[in-house]
Formats: C-alpha cells, sequence, structure tokens
C-alpha cells in the first residue's frame, strides 16, 4: 500500500496529523521532512523480542498525503548488560510538526479545549499546532492518541494525561514475591484450555486449547496486517529472521477478538491491561528462525518495569520445524494452531531480576509456515508510559529510593 513517500501538505487544515511512521528504513529513523525537532526522546528497550512501535492512524494509513508531516517515533537498539544476541528497541524522536508550532487557544469559553473547559488549555498544555482543533474533530484524539496526546491535549481533552508526570514515577508493581508461582498453579488447573505443566522452576505452561482453530485463524488474519522484517538488537540482524506485524493500529487492536484472546490471556496472568504491550504477530517462512534470547529487555527500574511474562500463541501449524526451545531446560514446543506457551521472564523471589533460564529460541521452519503472536506483560503499567514517550531508564524515584534489586 502506498504511503509515506513523496507526500505533500494539503492546503487549509490537514486532514490527519502528524503520525508516528513504523515503516521504511530498517533502523527507522524516520524523520518528517521540515521538521522542527524536539528532540531524541527513548532509546526504549534492549534485547530480545521487541518493544512497542509507535502508532499510525487508520487516517494516516489512508491519507498518504499527510505522512510529509508525520511525527517521527522510532526506535534504536541498545544492547543491553544481558546478553548477546538479541535486542530491539527504538528511539522516539518527539518532533513538531512541518509547518512549525502554533499555540492555538482559540476556542470559545467552554467549548471542549477551551481555557475554561476542565481540561482545555493552561499553563504546560497548549495545542501546538493550528490544525490540532481539526484533526481532534475527525478522530485523531483516539486514532493517533500518541501524537495527539502530546501536541495536542487541549483539543482532546487530554491535559491532565499530559500534566501528570508520568515518566518520573513508578507506579505501583503487579507482581509481587510468590506471584508468579500463584498465578501459574492457579493456571495449570483451567482445564478449559488443555494445560500442561513443562517446568515449574521456572514455570512453563502449554495450553494445547486455548484457542480455537478458527479463532487462531482469524487472529491471524486480523493481527497479520502489516508484515515487516522483524527486528532485533541494532535493527534487522541476522538472529532473527522473520516478519513482525504489530497490532498497534486501531484496524487491529479494536477488533472485538483481538481484545477477547487479550482478556483470556490476561485473566489468565492477572495482569491488568494497561501493562501489555500489544500484540505482536509473527510469520516465520522456511529457513527463518530466532536465535537464543531472553524477552526480558526493559530496565527494571523504568517506568514501566521488566517485561515479567511472555504469552505467545501459535497460530498455524508447522510442517517441520518451528518449535519453540528453552536450551536451558531441555524443552522444546512444537507450533499448533490455538496452542499457547507462558513463562515469566524474572524470578518468583526476586521479580525485578531476569530468569535467564527461561531463554529460549524459534528454532528454523523446515516446511511450511508459522505464524504466532507474542504478548508481554510488564510490571508496571506500559500503554501510559508508551503514548507519553517515556524512556528505557530508571524513574526519578529510583535514584532517590535506591536500588531495587538491593
Ligand atoms: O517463534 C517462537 O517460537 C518464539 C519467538 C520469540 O521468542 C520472540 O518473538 O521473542
Ligand atoms: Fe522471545
Amino acid at each position: 500500500m502506498p504511503r509515506r513517500g513523496g507526500a505533500k501538505r494539503a492546503t487549509g487544515a490537514s486532514r490527519t496529523p502528524p503520525t508516528p511512521q513504523k515503516r521504511g528504513s530498517v533502523r527507522l529513523f524516520l524523520v518528517a521532512t521540515g521538521v522542527a525537532g524536539l528532540a531524541v526522546a527513548a532509546a526504549l528497550l534492549g534485547r530480545g523480542g521487541s518493544l512497542e512501535p509507535p502508532r499510525p492512524s487508520d487516517a494516516m494509513e489512508r491519507d498518504a498525503a499527510s505522512a510529509a508531516r508525520a511525527e517521527a517515533d522510532a526506535r534504536a537498539s541498545s544492547a543491553r548488560a544481558f546478553a548477546s544476541t538479541t535486542a530491539e528497541a527504538e528511539i522516539a524522536l518527539n518532533l513538531t510538526a512541518g509547518d512549525g508550532t502554533a499555540h492555538v487557544t482559540t476556542n470559545a469559553p467552554g467549548a471542549p479545549g477551551s481555557p475554561g473547559a476542565p481540561n482545555g488549555a493552561r499553563p504546560g498544555c497548549e495545542n501546538k499546532n493550528a490544525d490540532c482543533e481539526a484533526w481532534a474533530r475527525v478522530g485523531e484524539c483516539e486514532n493517533n492518541p500518541g501524537f495527539m496526546v502530546r501536541n495536542c491535549a487541549p483539543a482532546c481533552g487530554t491535559c491532565d494525561t499530559l500534566l501528570e508526570p508520568v515518566c518520573d514515577a513508578d507506579g505501583p508493581n503487579a507482581v509481587g514475591e510468590g506471584d508468579i508461582g500463584e498465578t501459574f498453579r492457579r493456571a495449570a488447573a483451567l482445564s478449559q484450555y488443555g494445560p500442561r505443566v513443562l517446568s515449574m522452576d521456572p514455570w512453563v505452561l502449554v495450553f494445547d486449547a486455548f484457542l480455537t482453530p478458527e479463532e487462531a485463524a482469524e487472529v491471524r488474519r486480523i493481527g497479520g496486517h502489516d508484515f515487516q522484517r522483524s527486528l532485533a538488537g541494532d535493527g534487522v540482524t541476522a538472529v532473527r529472521t522473520s516478519s513482525t506485524s504489530w497490532c498497534n493500529v486501531p484496524v487491529c487492536e479494536r477488533e472485538p477478538l483481538i481484545k477477547e484472546v487479550k482478556r483470556r490471556a490476561l485473566e489468565v496472568l492477572r495482569m491488568p491491561e494497561g501493562n501489555s504491550e500489544h500484540l505482536q504477530t509473527l510469520r516465520y517462512e522456511p529457513g527463518q528462525f530466532y536465535k537464543v534470547h531472553h524477552d526480558q529487555n526493559a530496565d527494571p527500574k523504568s517506568v514501566w518495569g521488566p517485561r515479567v511474562y511472555t504469552f505467545f500463541f501459535y497460530l498455524s501449524d508447522v510442517e517441520e520445524g518451528g518449535g519453540t526451545r528453552f536450551p536451558n531446560l531441555n524443552i522444546t514446543v512444537e507450533p499448533r494452531i490455538g496452542r499457547a506457551l507462558i513463562w515469566p521472564s524474572v524470578y518468583d523471589h526476586n521479580v525485578l531480576l531476569a530468569d535467564m533460564r527461561t531463554e529460549h529460541e524459534a528454532m528454523p521452519v523446515i516446511r511450511g509456515e508459522k505464524y504466532a503472536s507474542n504478548l508481554w506483560l510488564h510490571m508496571r503499567e506500559f500503554q501510559k508510559p508508551l503514548l507519553m514517550g517515556c524512556e528505557n531508564k530508571p524513574v526519578a524515584s529510583w535514584r532517590e529510593g535506591g536500588d531495587p534489586e538491593a
């Protein structure tokens, strides 16, 4: 589908606001033409798996013309201490629109986004572009919240969110000492999903019937809306050769089945929705693989904290190959449509510390194609800090409060 390059600015208010890009060059350092910068924000996450990409809006998908003024949220790698093999990360570039920054506070008093409205413009919260109100009217607050919250908060009525010190302090931990064991023991009793315990220390659990084959095929169709070469480490790398499609756009994430599947997974793991990354769907063709890596790639002291759990769904059978292998545990799980595989990335007795025993790899597909999805759950809220462009680094409160691992 053509979009992005060569786009030109429409006259008058553009139909859609700048939108984070997710395509293009491997490293995704995407800078829209004529952009006046606010600057580099986040070296998001490090190694295995991948962190959230920016969120394009549906309107953006439809309107390539507005891409020229796109906000550039991108990611860059940060190979982290743990390890060796893999990392996917991003640097988010928060850039104002190409035609400059307009501080617009022109609404009639009491109108949404006006100075007199509860969530309207006030010091520290201004529309930074003359088109904010127009964008808000066409639904961009919902479709493109990352950009809009940061740049058009009065127009969206989100000044309270903007002014919250989201990135500066860690919220409550969703998982405490002993909770992982309790969660897995409970999950292992969910007979409707066909549970099989493969390991108890660390926990590795399979649900042979987490999704019906029909559901899995539909998740694959919806989730696989936009496959791009998978990233790890510094970007495209020989350790991960599959394709990735992020369910971070309304056309995917608002689908009732996607919501239902996530709800089920979150219920099993007893985790809040906001702690979840978006669903990431993978496709492996013959010869493709993901070498040994660990999924915990976040700074434990960051606003969102470590990835605590991986909930992995297989969305296809594979004729040969494509198993998920845990080399330290001598476990290999074969892909089967509807099967789910769950494991923790941190220790039950020290929930901020990566448990490297759950390193794993995607074995090469030999015959057929493999489709699967990752859902990663963080210790603390992830979605709002993602929207706000927070960084993968210790929050101020950790520096004051000392070392969480002490
Ligand atoms: O495809 C698999 O079996 C595992 C994929 C994986 O480990 C990942 O995407 O982080
Ligand atoms: Fe992984």
